[in-house]
C-alpha cells in the first residue's frame, strides 16, 4: 500500500510544484496542470517521454490532449490520494516540458 503525503510533506514537497503551475484539484485529493506547447507534435512528444517515466515508475497520470494542450491530474489511486510518487512524476513531467 503506498502512503498518502503527510501533512508536514504536503508542505515542504508540493509547495514548489504549487509555485510552478501546478494545482490542487477540486474536490479531489490530487494535483493538476496544463502544458501548452507550440504544436501537436511537441505535445505528442512530451506524452511520449512522460509515458516513458510513468511506465518506469509504474504510476500514470490521468491525462488529456487536444491538438498542443495536455492537460495532466496526479493523485495515487493505490493511496486514495496523493503520494510521493505524484510528486516525483510532477517533477519530472515538468523537467520534460
Ligand atoms: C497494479 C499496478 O501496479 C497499480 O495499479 C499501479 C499502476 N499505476 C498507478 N498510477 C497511479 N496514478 N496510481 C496508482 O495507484 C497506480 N497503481
Amino acid at each position: 500500500m503506498t502512503d498518502k503525503l503527510t501533512k508536514a510533506e504536503r508542505e515542504t514537497d508540493l509547495a514548489p510544484l504549487l509555485q510552478n503551475g501546478w494545482s490542487l484539484a477540486d474536490g479531489r485529493d490530487a494535483i493538476a496542470k496544463t502544458f501548452v506547447f507550440k504544436d501537436f507534435v511537441e505535445a505528442f512528444g512530451f506524452m511520449t517521454r512522460a509515458a516513458l517515466h510513468a511506465e518506469k515508475l509504474n504510476h500514470h497520470p490521468e491525462w488529456s490532449n487536444v491538438y498542443k494542450t495536455v492537460e495532466v491530474v496526479l493523485t495515487t489511486h493505490d493511496a486514495d490520494g496523493l503520494s510521493a510518487k505524484d510528486v516525483d512524476l510532477a517533477k519530472r513531467m515538468d523537467a520534460l516540458a
